[in-house]
C-alpha cells in the first residue's frame, strides 16, 4: 500500500505540510477558486458514494461563502463610497446649521450621523424635532412601510424642514423654492420620483413632482453634479442615503470582522509571513474602524497599506490636524489654550485625497464647492465676531486644486469641459469681504515661527471612490486568503483526525484473535463457497488496504514511530470497476448491489451506466467511463451494475478490452418467475409512458412468424438489448411498440402463442434462456472470472450468497446477518447499517399479476432444458424446478 509511506512520511513533516498551505497560490478571486476547482474536479468531484463528501465539495462551500462574503464587503464599501459622495450633503447641512442655530462649528470635526443627530439642522428636514436621521427614516421606511407611505413619511420630513428654515429666516432659499433631493436611483423610485437623468447644467432638472401642500415649493431630483449648483444657487439639499444598512447586514459585517481577525490573529501567530501580518493588521485597524469615524478610519485603512500618509492620516483620525496646525501657527503650545480660540474646520476627511487627486472636472468642481461653503462658514464666524476679519484663512489643498480654484475666482467662472459652474468671485467676496483664502503647502501644517498667527484653517477637500476600490481590494484578498487558510486547516484537522480515528481501528483489531488472519490470509482456499475464486492478484490496485496483515503493519508503523504531530488521510480517487454486476435483469441486481455495499471495502456507481451496451456511451471513452464511477480509496472495489449487459452481445470482448482480470457477478433467478417479474416491469413502465403515434408492430405472441421453441436466434438475441440500446434498430422499435400494445395484454397471451407453443423471442422470455446469453461471457472470459449468484436465495436469505461474493471478490468477511432484518409489510429483507435501515423502493418487489399455473408449469417445462443447458455451461445446478 503506497499509502502508507506516503503517510508516515508526511505525518513526519507537518512543517513541510504547513508551509505548502502559504504556498498556494492565493492571487485569484473566489470565482477563480470556483473555476479552477470545476476545472480540477476530475479527481475531486462529487459523487453519489458514501465516502466523505470529497475536497472539492468544502473547496467549493468555501468559495461560495467567500463569495458571499465578497458581495456583502462590497454592500458594505459601497455603502461607504455612497457615505463619501455625500458629504457635499453633510457639509450643506452643517452650513445651514450654523447660519440658522448659531452653531459651534468646531463641534463639527466629524460630520456624521450621530453627531449630525444632536445637531438642530433643519437642512434635512427638522432632524431635531424627530431626532432621526434620514437614513433612519429612510430605512426604517424602506423596512417597515409600503412604499407610497414611505414616500409620503419622506416628503413630510422634507417639509418639516423647509418649514423650519423658514421660520428662521436664515439661508432661506429664494421664492418659489427648489428643493433638491440628492439619493440614490432607488431611493428616488421610492419617493415616487420619475428619475431624470441629469444632462447639463445650468440647464434645471425636470421638475418631476409638485407638491400641491406647499405651492411655491418645487421638488426635484438632483443628481451629483447638481450638488455643485446649491451654494451658488442658494437652494437646498436634501441627502437621504441609505448608508448604514440595515441592522442584520451591519450585524453580519461585524461577525464577519471578528472572524477575520481572530482567525489572522491565529493564522498570523503560526505564519510569520507579511502578508498575514498585513491582513492582520487590516483586521485590527477594521476591528478598530468601528470607533473611529468613518471616513477617518476608512482613509486609515488606506494609509496603513500604502504606507504614504500615515501621520497624516492619525492626526486626522484623531480630528487634530487642523488645532496642531493652528497651534503650531501660533507659536502655542498649550493645547487647552489653543481650544479655548474659536476657529474652524469645516471637513477633514478627505484631507488625504487631495493629495492624489487628479485634476479633472469633478474633483475641482467639488473642490469649488466646498471653498465657496467654506466661505461662508467665515462669513458667519466673522459676523458672529468669532472671526477676525483681517486674519488670513489657510486653506490646505494641492497646488493644482489649489490653482483652479483661484484661477476660476479670479475669473469668475470656472469653466471644464464637462459643466460650467456658475461660482463668482463676487458671491464670495460677499460672503467674506475681508478674508483672504490663501493657500498653505503642506509645510504649512509644521511649525514655522515666521508665519502669521490665524483663527481659522479651513482643510477642505474631497474623497472618492476610487480610495474605496483600494480598500476593497486589499479586504477582498485578505478574507480570500484568510479563507483559503482556514480551509486548508480545517481540512488537515479533518485528516489528522481521520487518520487517528483509522490508527484506532487499526489498533483495536490488531488486538483481535489472530484467528481471523490465518482465514483470512488463506482466504479463498478454505473459504467453502470458493468454487470460483481467481487466485492471483485480482484487480488493477492491490487489494491490501485493509486488510488485517496491512493494518497490522499500520499499527506497527504507528506505535513504533513517535507520535506523529499531523497524519494524512489516504486520498480518493474515481477507478474503472474491478466487478461488474452485468446481470440478469429482474433478478435481484440492485439488491445485490446495495447490499454489497455494506461492505466497508466497495465502493458502487450510482445508477446503471450503461457504458458497454450503448454505443453511444462507448464511444465516449473509457475515461467518461471511468468519471461516472464513485469515489474510493486504494484498495477499495468499485462495482457497477447494468442489467442490459447480459443480454447485449459486444459487451463481453468490450469489458475484456478494458480490463481482462475484471471479476463478473451474474444473478440469476428461477426463469419463469423472473420472466414475469420482467412482465410486471414492462406494463408498470407502458402505464406510465404516454403512447406513441404510429406502430407498425405485430404482436410477437400472435406473430406467426415468430421463431419456434427451439434455439432462440440470434436476431432474437439482439433484440434483448437494453431498450435504450443504440446498438438495434428492431429493439427500438420494441421499445415503443411493447408498452403499448404488448403490455396492454396479459402475460399469458404475450407468453403462449395462440397455436400454445412459447413465445421465445417475447424478450421476459428470451432473456430468461440464460445459457443463450451466458456462452458469449464464457467465449470472452474465464469461468473462474464470473460469479453465478443465485437470486431466489438472495431474496430469502442474503447472507450466504453474500459470503460468497466477499470470497469471490478476495474481501475480508464484513456483511453478517446483523446487517439484515426481515420487513414484513415489503416481503423482503431490508438492510440495516451502523447509520440508517434501507429497505429497497416499490418498484423492487412489485406484486406480480396473476398467471395461471397452467401456463407457469407450460413454462417451467420449456425452460427445462435451457436451464440444463445453463447448468452445464456454469458448472452449477440451481436447481429450478421443472414442473
Ligand atoms: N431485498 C430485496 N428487496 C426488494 N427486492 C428484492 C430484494 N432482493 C431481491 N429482490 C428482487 O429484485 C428484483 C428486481 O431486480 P433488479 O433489481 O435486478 O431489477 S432491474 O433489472 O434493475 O430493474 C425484484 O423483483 P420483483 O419482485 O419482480 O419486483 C425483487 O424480487
Amino acid at each position: 500500500m503506497p499509502g502508507l509511506g506516503a503517510l508516515n512520511a508526511r505525518a513526519r513533516s507537518p512543517r513541510g505540510a504547513r508551509s505548502a498551505l502559504l504556498t498556494r497560490p492565493w492571487l485569484g478571486m473566489p470565482l477563480l477558486l470556483l473555476v479552477l476547482d470545476a476545472v480540477l474536479s476530475d479527481s475531486h468531484g462529487s459523487s453519489s458514494s458514501s465516502l466523505p463528501p470529497p475536497m472539492s465539495c468544502y473547496k467549493s462551500l468555501i468559495a461560495l461563502l467567500l463569495t458571499v462574503t465578497t458581495a456583502i464587503t462590497t454592500t458594505t464599501a459601497t455603502t461607504k463610497i455612497t457615505t463619501a459622495t455625500t458629504s457635499a450633503g453633510s457639509l450643506s447641512r452643517c452650513l445651514c446649521a450654523s447660519e440658522s442655530k448659531n452653531a459651534k462649528l468646531h463641534f463639527y470635526r466629524h460630520i456624521d450621523k450621530r453627531s449630525a443627530r444632536d445637531l438642530p439642522l433643519w437642512g434635512v428636514g427638522g432632524m431635531e424635532k424627530q431626532r432621526h436621521s434620514p437614513t433612519k427614516i429612510y430605512t426604517r421606511a424602506r423596512t417597515h412601510m409600503k412604499a407610497e407611505r414611505a414616500g409620503a413619511a419622506i416628503r413630510k420630513f422634507l417639509q418639516a424642514g423647509l418649514q423650519l428654515a423658514e421660520e428662521e429666516g436664515r439661508c432661506a432659499p429664494p421664492t418659489p423654492r427648489d428643493t433638491f433631493i440628492y439619493a440614490t436611483s432607488a431611493q428616488k423610485a421610492f419617493l415616487g420620483m420619475s428619475v431624470r437623468k441629469k444632462t447639463r447644467v445650468p440647464a434645471m432638472p425636470a421638475r418631476v413632482d409638485k407638491q400641491k401642500q406647499q405651492p411655491h415649493t418645487n421638488y426635484f431630483v438632483a443628481d451629483k453634479d447638481h450638488m455643485r449648483l446649491v451654494c451658488s444657487r442658494r437652494l437646498i439639499i436634501y441627502g437621504i442615503s441609505a448608508c448604514s444598512g440595515s441592522r442584520a447586514r451591519n450585524t453580519i459585517w461585524r461577525l464577519l470582522r471578528l472572524l477575520l481577525l481572530l482567525s489572522l490573529l491565529a493564522v498570523g501567530i503560526l505564519n510569520n509571513t507579511c502578508i498575514v501580518r498585513l491582513a492582520t493588521t487590516f483586521a485590527v485597524i477594521k476591528a478598530r474602524g468601528k470607533k473611529m469615524h468613518q471616513p477617518a478610519a476608512f482613509l486609515c485603512y488606506i494609509t496603513v497599506y500604502t504606507s504614504v500618509y500615515r501621520g497624516a492620516a492619525s492626526y486626522i483620525h484623531r480630528g487634530r490636524v487642523c488645532e496642531l496646525a493652528l497651534a503650531k501657527k501660533t507659536g502655542s503650545t498649550s493645547m487647552a489654550e489653543m481650544r479655548s480660540r474659536e476657529f474652524a474646520i469645516v471637513d477633514t476627511y478627505t484631507l488625504l485625497y487631495l493629495r492624489n487627486t487628479r485634476r479633472d472636472s469633478a474633483s475641482v468642481s467639488r473642490v469649488v464647492m466646498y471653498f465657496v461653503l467654506c466661505a461662508r462658514v467665515c462669513s458667519h464666524l466673522l459676523a458672529q465676531r468669532k472671526l477676525e476679519s483681517s486674519r488670513t484663512i489657510y486653506t490646505y489643498a494641492c497646488a493644482h486644486i489649489w490653482g483652479s480654484c483661484t484661477s476660476s475666482f479670479e475669473s469668475r467662472r470656472l469653466r471644464t469641459s464637462r459643466i460650467v459652474y456658475i461660482v463668482s468671485h463676487s458671491s464670495i467676496i460677499r460672503c467674506i469681504p475681508q478674508v483672504r483664502v490663501k493657500w498653505m503647502g503642506r509645510a504649512g501644517m509644521r511649525l514655522s515661527e515666521a508665519e502669521s498667527a490665524s483663527d481659522c484653517i479651513l482643510v477642505v477637500g474631497v474623497s472618492r471612490p476610487k480610495l474605496a476600490a483600494a480598500f476593497l481590494t486589499v479586504a477582498l484578498i485578505s478574507l480570500f486568503l484568510t479563507f483559503h487558510i482556514l480551509y486548508d486547516s480545517a481540512l488537515y484537522s479533518l485528516h489528522a483526525a481521520a487518520a487517528a480515528a483509522a490508527r484506532e481501528a487499526v489498533d483495536s483489531s490488531s488486538s483481535s484473535s489472530s484467528l481471523d488472519l490465518v482465514v483470512l490470509d488463506n482466504g479463498i482456499d478454505d473459504n467453502s463457497y470458493e468454487s470460483n475464486s481467481i487466485d492471483a492478484a485480482p484487480f488493477g490496485t492491490p487489494p491490501a488496504a485493509v486488510t488485517p496483515s496491512l493494518q497490522l503493519q499500520m499499527a506497527a508503523a504507528y506505535n513504533t514511530a513517535s507520535p506523529p504531530a499531523k497524519a494524512h488521510f489516504p486520498k480518493t480517487s474515481r477507478q474503472l470497476p474491478q466487478a461488474i454486476i452485468v446481470g440478469v435483469r429482474k433478478c435481484g441486481t440492485r439488491a445485490l448491489l446495495e447490499m454489497l455495499f455494506l461492505h466497508p471495502q466497495i465502493q458502487k456507481a450510482a445508477g446503471e451506466v450503461h457504458f458497454f451496451d450503448r454505443d453511444d456511451n462507448y464511444s465516449k471513452g473509457l475515461e467518461w467511463y471511468r468519471k461516472k464511477m464513485p469515489y474510493s480509496f486504494k484498495g477499495q472495489v468499485t462495482i457497477e451494475k447494468s442489467p442490459s449487459y447480459f443480454v447485449t452481445p459486444e459487451v463481453p470482448e468490450r469489458i475484456f478490452a478494458m480490463n481482462a482480470s475484471v471479476r463478473l457477478l451474474v444473478i440469476v433467478r428461477e426463469p419463469v418467475t423472473r420472466a414475469i417479474s420482467d412482465y410486471a416491469q414492462l406494463r408498470s413502465h407502458a402505464s406510465s409512458t404516454p403512447s406513441p403515434p404510429t406502430s407498425s408492430f405485430s404482436s410477437s405472441s400472435s406473430s406467426s412468424s415468430s421463431p419456434s421453441m427451439s434455439p432462440v436466434s440470434s436476431n432474437n438475441v439482439n433484440s434483448l438489448q437494453s431498450p435504450n440500446s443504440s446498438t438495434s434498430t428492431s429493439l427500438q422499435q420494441q421499445q415503443q411498440q411493447q408498452p403499448q400494445q404488448q403490455q396492454q395484454r396479459s402475460f399469458d397471451e404475450l407468453a403462449i402463442r395462440s397455436d400454445g407453443t412459447i413465445n421465445e423471442s417475447y424478450r421476459p422470455i428470451a432473456i430468461s434462456i440464460y445459457h443463450m446469453h451466458m456462452y458469449r461471457w464464457l467465449e470472452v472470459f474465464e469461468r473462474r472470472q464470473i460469479l453465478i449468484v443465485n437470486g431466489d436465495q438472495l431474496i430469502d436469505d442474503p447472507v450466504p450468497q453474500l459470503k460468497r461474493i466477499e470470497s469471490f471478490l478476495r474481501l475480508e468477511s464484513h456483511i453478517g446477518r446483523h446487517n439484515f432484518y426481515f420487513n414484513h409489510t415489503k416481503g423482503f429483507y431490508c438492510m440495516r447499517s451502523d447509520s440508517e435501515e434501507k429497505c429497497l423502493k416499490e418498484s423492487k418487489g412489485r406484486r406480480h399479476p396473476r398467471v395461471s399455473p397452467m401456463v407457469v408449469s407450460k413454462l417451467r417445462r420449456f425452460f427445462s432444458e435451457h436451464n440444463r443447458k445453463f447448468y452445464d455451461l456454469v458448472g452449477e445446478d440451481l436447481g429450478w424446478p421443472e414442473e
